[in-house]
């Protein structure tokens, strides 16, 4: 896997774009009319405040409580950085909450209690507690953690939860059994030393004991080293559970021999000389966040024969509690649970490790950019595994109503998969799997307008992301200036920057460029002045002479203007074939709109290539093409000439023999809306159109301008579709994150 470098600014801007934080609340009612008014509020909202009160069951229904999840921290032992207080641990808890929502569609909120009292951490959770469906205690140190949670597991009747302990259990048990597998040995065998004996290495070992580990085959170390029978230094009843009978005093010792190693205290805190003291095939679980124990590099550089796993996304085999929280929840919400328990939890461990083991999908393999198949390199889901939302929670859920914590238990389970699996929005996954094809790729990517700050972050971004090298177009000490400006200055270095004074292959340009353009009025005085000074003409000409893979243009001047320079080089017109398709992203739908930059009013010819055009678009992005022609009228009503060509041009296609649904004439809700759809039976669509082609340039820049603008839709192109070459043209209103989404876009030559 390719590592990704993230620095100190990019981690920094993340977290202050497009907001500071990472989320916020939106109304899930609409609050427009007086009406909306007096029942979300007064006087409407006493009804349901007077039936919960005499039934509290109801919260679930009338609230927002069955589905909202606290994510508290003191910020005690925030990963693995100590104690930074609690607005300190306050990143990672936001962070926890949109993992929560990103995973499995659980809404969830952060809260920072500013204390270390445990009396009052205690008091001040079980009194928030008819406002959650569950309660996420997050990264609050040892021993403090144990009596936290214990105590408000016994004083709340809703599911409570600390995640550092049992999430991370969960999953090292879930990848233990796996490596185990692979190694050839089984869990009562094995010689294990947990390395951590705070909330996550005490649970860790806990579980493992339960799974069949034998105590007297395992050993719990500390900062102080060996927690060892006798031993009276910085010890609690939670560590003296565990304290071993062995004559081995420091970690160095206790893993001479070891079988497993599961790390959950700090950086750096294995060496290689004790990773070469450990038994054969042996398993290494450097947990520590963000930092490992160890890493995978330096472990392998000694034994090559060990299976190792990190806390981390930017190695193989993530052991990481992110694989737990959200699933465990998810299935404990749909359940009305009173509590996580044991078994709830053995189930979610069993159902991760089954799930590895299983032939991956294509989906998931695309989304990776590799094939993943059970082994060394692969002995736990990804994250990003598209299965985990649905075969997860039903393992939890059940194991919950078979132990009797379910308040409302689930009757039919294959609707509830189907539930679940409508709960993910696709767009997330197209746009993963598109940045991971580009990974693979590794395209060189000309970026033409070096002296656009926006595009000389994008540049660093797209190369510190590994997806290939970044050229940029542009003057060396214009572009240091500005990168410096964006407090980038360590990215001067890391960034090819070419111009025409520096180019070896300017003649060679000049000379292609004159063949071209000596027949419409363009002398050679003329070539040397775009060759030399249009930085989007230059860029072209690196593109059509196999200097780069792809080109990303557009950010300062007018897209026409763009176009007219790139046809300079290329044909990319009209008449060439090309085409600009508009993905627009929005509510957990995609829908490309077609043609947005390259035909002006297309006749019913030029329709039905758009058609195709977008139908090649939306394949590569992973769908399967469903075209309406849109108009304002639908199948011949409203009868007008100006919808004829949208009329005639499924004709077109089926003369043409397409390959994929099309239909027309209609208007957009027909197009979009299923239900409206089933007034035309006839209609060869067989659900909502995920393609739209419009009668002309206006109307298709008019309706994606009005999605973003009104809607807030994410709007990625226009792709230019249609050529060989890999062009992607931005607009001058792209934010960075657009251009790198157009230079994805390239990367997979998508168009
Ligand atoms: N991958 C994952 O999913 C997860 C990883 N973690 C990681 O585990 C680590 C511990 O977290 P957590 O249990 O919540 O924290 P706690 O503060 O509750 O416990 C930390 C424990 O680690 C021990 N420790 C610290 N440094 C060392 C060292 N150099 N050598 C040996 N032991 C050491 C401490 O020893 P002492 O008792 O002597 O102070 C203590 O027992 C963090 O790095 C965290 O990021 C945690 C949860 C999930
Ligand atoms: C992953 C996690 O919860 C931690 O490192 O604390
Ligand atoms: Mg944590």
């Amino acid at each position: 896997m390719t590592k990704q470098k993230i620095s100190r600014e990019d981690a920094l801007a993340f977290h202050l774009e497009p907001t500071p934080g990472k989320w916020e609340v939106q109304a899930t009612v609409p609050m427009t009319t007086q009406r909306d008014l007096s029942l979300a509020y007064s006087p409407g909202v006493a009804v349901p405040c007077e039936d919960i009160a005499a039934n509290p069951e109801l919260a679930y229904d009338y609230t927002n409580k069955g589905n909202l999840v606290a994510v508290i921290s003191n910020g005690t032992a925030v990963l693995g950085l100590g104690n930074l207080g609690a607005l300190g641990s306050k990143p990672v808890m936001e962070g926890k909450a949109v993992l929560f929502k990103r995973f499995a569609d659980v809404n969830s909120i952060d809260l920072e209690l500013d204390t270390e009292d445990p009396d009052e951490f205690i008091n001040a959770v079980r009194l928030m507690g008819p406002t959650f469906g569950g309660i996420n205690l997050e990264d609050i140190k040892a021993p403090e953690c144990f009596i936290i949670e214990q105590t408000l597991k016994e004083q709340m009747d809703i599911p409570v939860f600390h995640d550092d302990q049992h999430g991370t259990a969960v999953i090292c048990a879930a990848g233990l059994l796996n490596a185990l597998q692979i190694s050839g040995k089984k869990i009562e065998d094995v010689k294990i030393v947990v390395n951590g004996a705070g909330a996550a290495g005490i649970a860790c070992i806990e579980l493992i004991k339960v799974m069949g580990a034998k105590h007297d085959n395992c050993i719990l170390c500390d900062t102080k080293g060996v927690i060892y029978q006798g031993r009276t230094e910085g010890m609690n009843q939670w560590k003296s559970a565990h304290a071993a009978n062995t004559p081995a005093r420091t970690l160095a010792e206790a893993m001479d021999g070891a079988d497993v190693f599961l790390g959950v205290s700090a950086k750096g805190a294995v060496t290689q000389e004790m990773v070469a003291s450990m038994g054969k095939n042996a398993v290494i679980f450097a947990m520590a966040n963000p930092d490992p124990e160890i890493t995978p590099e330096e472990a392998h550089a000694v034994r090559e024969d060990v299976i190792v796993a990190t806390g981390r996304s930017d190695y193989p085999n993530q052991v990481n509690n992110v694989l737990g929280f959200p699933y465990l929840f998810r299935g404990a919400l749909d359940i009305h649970a009173r509590a996580i328990n044991d078994e709830m939890k053995i189930a979610c461990a069993e159902a991760l490790a089954k799930l590895a083991r299983e032939d991956v999908p294509d989906e998931v393999a695309m989304a990776y950019g590799k094939k993943l198949s059970f082994g060394r390199d692969y002995i736990i889901p990804t994250p990003f595994d598209p299965r985990l939302i649905y075969v997860i929670p039903p393992a939890v859920a059940k194991a919950g109503m078979d132990t009797g914590v379910a308040r409302r238990p689930i009757i039919d389970m294959d609707a509830y998969e189907a539930s679940l699996k409508s709960r993910m929005d696709p767009t997330a996954s197209i746009l993963r799997s598109l940045n991971a094809r580009a990974r693979q790729n590794q395209a060189t990517m000309i970026f033409a307008e070096g002296d656009d700050p926006r595009v000389l972050r994008a540049a660093v971004q797209y190369q510190r992301s590994g997806m290939g090298r970044a050229l940029v177009v542009g003057r060396e000490d214009d572009v240091k200036t500005k990168l410096t400006a964006e407090g980038m200055a360590d990215a001067v270095g890391e960034l090819e920057i070419v111009n025409a004074a520096n180019s070896p292959h300017l003649a060679e340009y000049k000379a292609f460029l004159y063949k071209r353009l000596q027949r419409q009025g363009f002398d050679r005085h003329d070539v040397h002045r775009l060759a030399a000074r249009d930085r989007h003409v230059f860029a072209a000409l690196m593109l059509a002479h196999g200097h780069g893979e792809g080109l990303i243009t557009g950010a300062t001047r007018k897209s026409a203007h763009v176009m007219q320079r790139i046809n300079m080089v290329f044909d990319a017109s009209a008449e060439a074939g090309a085409v600009g398709v508009t993905a627009l992203l929005h509510k957990g739908r995609i829908v490309l709109v077609g043609d947005t930059l390259v035909h002006e009013w297309p006749d019913e010819q030029d329709l039905a290539t758009i058609a195709e055009r977008s139908a090649d678009v939306a394949r590569h992005l992973g769908l399967e093409p469903r075209v309406a022609f849109v108009s304002f009228s639908t199948f011949g009503y409203p009868r007008s000439e100006r919808a004829e060509k949208m009329h005639k041009a499924p004709s077109v296609l089926e003369a043409r023999g397409a390959d994929f649904e099309y239909e027309g004439e209609m208007t957009v809700d027909v197009a979009l809306n299923a239900q409206a759809q089933k007034s035309y039976p006839f209609s060869r669509l067989t659900g909502p159109a995920n393609i739209l082609v419009v009668p002309a340039r206006h109307s298709a820049s008019i309706s994606t301008k009005l999605m973003q603008e009104m809607a807030g839709a994410t709007v990625i192109g226009p792709i230019l579709a249609g050529i060989d070459e890999s062009i992607q043209i931005c607009s001058t209103v792209s934010t960075v994150n657009d251009i790198l989404n157009m230079a994805v876009l390239a990367a997979c030559k998508v168009g």
